[in-house]
């Protein structure tokens, strides 16, 4: 890890990110000249001010359709490659010249998932970044969409943001879109649609992410809230606001900082005041100067909060502001969480939960069953089920249609449902053939969502786990011919997700028990 991680205090670091829609014309697919702008001065003036800033750029595949007149984005990949090709060195020559007219440097860093699955160029990378930002650089960062294909693609820029902002451990991200912030209901449709300033446990979101997206972007809300589940793991603060108001930004982190401050002083005070309508007292170390609020004495305790939240409510820009989890996970952990793409699933039983929580590696013993097709190395997603007790397989009477599999859990889920890596969930099924041999299912799903809580990087490849699921360790060289470990996974390989509440509502599962470290770890 680099030395430049060290921040001086008060010293922030915040990632923007910029989608299409917000810095490219949906119709010309002109630069929006005027945003770019006052990114650049937002940017500029929050990095005078001592803070470091990374931004997280789409627009090449929309600057590129402008640059050889195209109408709409093409449906063949290699185009679509060689389109953004063509816009990205467009896009960032844009960004130098803004940035050069207030004597900023800039640097480009362009990732696909692959290149950062390689826990020596995850490193690399995060250095990289480290080394820019002591050097006073912006980076700026998009997809390397001319390498990336399904297999290896982040999906989409708010999860490439949020790893960037795990990546280089920063305070806020900041995640522009085109509404103010999330409603409890699509405003467009509902009036009755109220705006949700701030989400403690993004478990128990119920916004509207029905949003579609724009015709040239391929996030909509749902990503955003991905987005936000992962950065939030990673201990940072996660803002939706409006990208048609980048000036914002410095009176929201303002305002956040404040509130951040206030909670933790309240935490350490006698005196239990609420998160909202806290003064800004403790804002007075930071230099944002760009917002209306004035800044009182830093000494000024906190009890001398205004009499008036909702006039400080007032004078804050609209946005939804996510609280981050209060142990992060970071490094390893985060990357062998977010930095890999699982290649399967291991279903464990509740016995091996435990043991995973008290602190030991995963034995085959507590592992129920297995989905996909993964080798030694690759990481897997650790899902908890309940196992089901055995039953010897039953040969029906004639070839009968096949069973169908438990529907997946995720349907209605948009969080989970998202399609997006870090928590796309495969579809769930029990261990069962459409063929006329039935084999009894192994288990059965915990409600209402699959009960994922990790990721590990597995010693023995699927079909070796298939063969050695629910046997002792001294088995294994029996059922394999050899033992290369006693583990499955080592407890230096499983990373857990710090969610509160994806959990079974079950008493041996509970949020006391998780903070108390039985399931979810933190690192
Ligand atoms: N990497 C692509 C952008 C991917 C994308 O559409 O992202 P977003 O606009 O955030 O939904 C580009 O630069 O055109």
């Amino acid at each position: 890890m680099s030395a430049h991680l060290k921040k001086q205090p008060g010293q922030l670091t915040v990632v923007i990110k910029l989608g299409t829609s917000s810095i490219v014309d949906e119709k010309t697919h002109e630069p929006i000249l005027s945003i770019l702008s006052v990114i650049v001065e937002t940017a500029v003036k929050l990095h005078k001010d001592g803070h470091r800033v990374v931004l997280v750029s789409s627009g090449a595949i929309g600057v590129g359709l402008r640059r050889m007149d195209l109408d709409r984005r093409p449906k063949h990949l290699p185009q679509v490659q060689a389109l953004a090709a063509i816009g990205q060195c467009r896009l960032m020559s844009l960004w130098d010249q803004l940035f050069g007219h207030m004597r900023q440097p800039i640097a480009q860093i362009l990732l696909t998932r692959n290149d950062i699955a390689d826990r020596t160029q995850y490193q690399n990378a995060q250095n990289t970044f480290f080394e820019l930002l002591h050097m006073g650089v912006i980076p700026i960062v998009n997809e390397n969409d001319t390498l990336a294909v399904t297999e290896i693609k982040f999906g989409d820029n708010d999860t490439l943001s949020a790893i960037t902002a795990g990546m280089v451990q920063a305070d806020y991200l900041f995640l522009m879109t085109d509404v103010d912030c999330l409603y409890t209901s699509n405003p467009r449709r509902d009036p009755d649609a109220k705006p949700i300033e701030v989400v403690e446990d993004i478990a128990d979101l119920e916004a509207d992410v029905s949003s579609a997206g724009s015709a040239l972007g391929t996030g909509g809300m749902s990503t955003k809230i991905v987005a936000a589940r992962l950065a939030t793991s990673a201990g940072v603060t996660t803002i939706i606001t409006k990208s048609s108001k980048p000036g914002n930004i410095a009176a929201i982190m303002k305002h956040a900082e404040g509130q951040r401050l206030a909670r933790i002083s309240s935490r350490n005070s006698v005196t239990n005041f609420q998160d909202e309508g806290v003064p800004l007292a403790q804002t007075a170390s930071l230099n944002l100067h760009n917002s209306t609020h004035d800044v009182s004495s830093p000494t000024e305790p906190t009890h001398t909060r205004s009499h008036s939240p909702q006039l400080e409510a007032e004078q804050v820009p609209l946005h939804t502001r996510f609280l981050p989890i209060s142990q992060p996970i970071r490094d390893r952990y985060f990357w062998i969480l977010h930095g890999l793409a699982p290649h399967g699933t291991i279903y464990i039983d509740a016995g091996a939960r435990k043991a995973l929580s008290d602190k030991a590696g995963l034995l085959p013993v507590g592992i129920v069953d297995v989905d996909g097709q993964f080798a030694q190395q690759e990481a897997v997603r650790i899902v908890v089920v309940k196992r089901l007790p055995a039953a010897s397989p039953k040969v029906t009477p004639k070839a009968t249609t096949p069973i169908a599999p438990i529907p997946s859990r995720t349907a209605a889920h948009p969080v989970l449902n998202s399609g997006h890596a870090p928590y796309t969930q495969p579809a769930l099924t029990h261990s069962m053939s459409s063929s006329a041999i039935i084999t009894p299912p192994l288990y059965e799903l915990h409600d209402p969502a699959p009960f994922e809580i990790g990721r590990a990087v597995v010693n023995y490849s699927a079909s070796e786990i298939r063969r050695i699921k629910g046997l002792h360790s001294t088995q294994i060289h029996e059922a394999l011919g050899y033992a290369d470990s006693e583990y499955v996974a080592l407890r230096e390989n499983i990373a857990f997700f710090g969610i509160e509440k994806s959990r079974p509502n079950t008493p041996s599962a509970g949020r006391s028990e998780n903070r108390e470290g039985g399931g979810v770890d933190v690192h």
